[in-house]
């Protein structure tokens, strides 16, 4: 048996480079960052004014000193009016301040008030003194010509493609989302709507996985589900257009185990036992053409566990994040449980008043699929503990 961080970083280090594609700001939201994106001009690109007001020299814009009114400046113009010794132009927020003015002064402090009116007055009558340079948003005062809006390897929010348009941008380099190809195997799989007859079960594994793989920034390609049948396995695996495929089932050791019969040994694809419980056996490698193949163990629960522990951080390396891993922290026991002695037990969890206890009855069985609705966390219990007492301090990984 190999430990579950000797079979990470296997897997890590195989993992192919992300590559790299151009978005559009307006579809990018929640992708990665692929390259540094510098601002294209000074922010702001010129110095505008921060009110509706007057632009005067400060010299002139004395209390009770009447200035004439010699231009109209609406926000958008590329005008720069001469200034002369008292006089003012009307100037609205935003708009390009005139070289001669060195101070705004708002509506609010003149005669003239806030009054709506279509053309400027022709005079106006200051009634408090601006200070110098009052209102006057500089040029680069926010970020200089060149200088980085927003480095590579960010999660793009709204506020980061806010500053990337303010920088003169509209198409930007992100990491392409890694399609993702999973095929549940087992004879025994029916739809979840048909009515399953002695022997059979509903097909949850793909359901868990799509949505699994989209939330960990990845794109499902296509997801379907084979019989144990060598043939129709390898049909499915026939030229997939993705960049990593997931298999559940037939990774274990019994007489119909499909998935390591086919792809034990193809390209560097090997199956090993991983000292984790539940998801024991496990199969991982690159197909000859580069693509990564995660052949997980069928049980349910074995397929949540082995997600989170090894597909997702590969997923989220291949889709170019930098953080692939959940945040741990460690919390009392809220009760105390069983575990196995020989392997790390990740066991499905909630936390209840900061404290941690396992999301079902029966420990963390396999196949307890109807309790994973309850886990909000996995409890890592290292290998070498078989008994959790209250109290006692758990690592856990919070999922949601
Ligand atoms: N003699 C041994 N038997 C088993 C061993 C072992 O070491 N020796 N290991 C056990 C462990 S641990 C696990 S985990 C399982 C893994 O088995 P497989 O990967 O071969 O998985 P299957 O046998 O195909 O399925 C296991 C279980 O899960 C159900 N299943 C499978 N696919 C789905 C699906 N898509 N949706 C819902 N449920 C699914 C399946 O019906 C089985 O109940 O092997 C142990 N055995
Ligand atoms: O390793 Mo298995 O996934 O315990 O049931």
């Amino acid at each position: 048996m190999i430990s579950v961080e000797e079979h990470l970083a296997r897997i890590l280090a195989s993992i192919p480079a992300p590559t790299i594609t151009e978005r559009a700001l307006n579809s990018s939201a929640g992708r990665v960052l692929a390259a540094d994106v510098a601002s294209r001009f000074p922010v702001p690109h010129f110095d505008n004014s921060g009110m509706d007001g007057y632009a005067v020299h400060h010299a002139d814009a004395k209390v009770g000193a009447t200035l004439r009114v010699v231009a109209d400046i609406p926000a958008g113009s590329a005008d720069d009016p001469r200034i002369g010794a008292g006089e003012a132009a009307r100037i609205m927020t935003g708009a390009a301040v005139p070289s001669d003015a060195d101070a705004i002064v708002p509506l609010e402090h003149t005669t003239e008030g806030t009054r709506v009116r279509a053309n400027a007055p022709e005079t106006i009558t200051i009634t408090e003194e601006p200070r110098p340079h009052a209102h006057i948003r500089r040029a680069g005062e926010d970020a200089p010509a060149g200088s980085i809006a927003v480095p590579s390897g960010t999660v793009l929010g709204p506020w980061q493609l806010s500053s990337i348009a303010s920088a003169g941008h509209e198409r930007i380099p992100v990491f392409a989302r890694p399609r993702v190809a999973v095929i549940s195997t087992g004879s025994e799989l029916v739809s979840p709507s048909a009515t399953p007859r002695r022997g059979q079960i509903p097909e949850s594994n793909s359901v868990l996985l799509a949505a699994a793989v989209t939330e960990a920034g990845a794109e499902v390609e296509w997801t379907t589900t084979v019989a144990d049948d060598n043939e129709a396995l390898a049909a499915a695996l026939v030229a997939p257009a993705v960049d990593a495929i997931i298999l559940t089932g037939g990774a274990s050791v019994g007489a119909f185990d499909v998935v390591k019969a086919v792809l034990n040994g193809v390209g560097s694809i090997e199956f090993t036992s991983v000292a984790m419980q539940p998801g024991k056996p496990q199969g991982f490698g690159l197909t000859p053409s580069g693509i990564p193949v995660f052949c997980l163990p069928g049980n349910p629960v074995s397929v949540a566990v082995s997600f989170e522990m090894f597909v997702r951080p590969a997923l989220r390396r291949l889709a170019g994040f930098l953080d692939i891993e959940r945040p741990r922290r460690t919390v009392p026991a809220g009760v105390g449980w069983k575990a196995r002695a020989d392997r790390m037990q990740v066991m499905p969890a909630i936390i209840v008043d900061d404290t941690v206890r396992p999301a079902t009855h029966g420990g963390s069985g396999s196949h307890l699929v109807m309790s994973l609705a309850q886990a909000t966390a996995l409890a890592l219990v290292p290998a070498d503990v078989s008994q959790v007492n209250a109290g006692d301090l758990v690592t856990v990984m919070e999922i949601r």
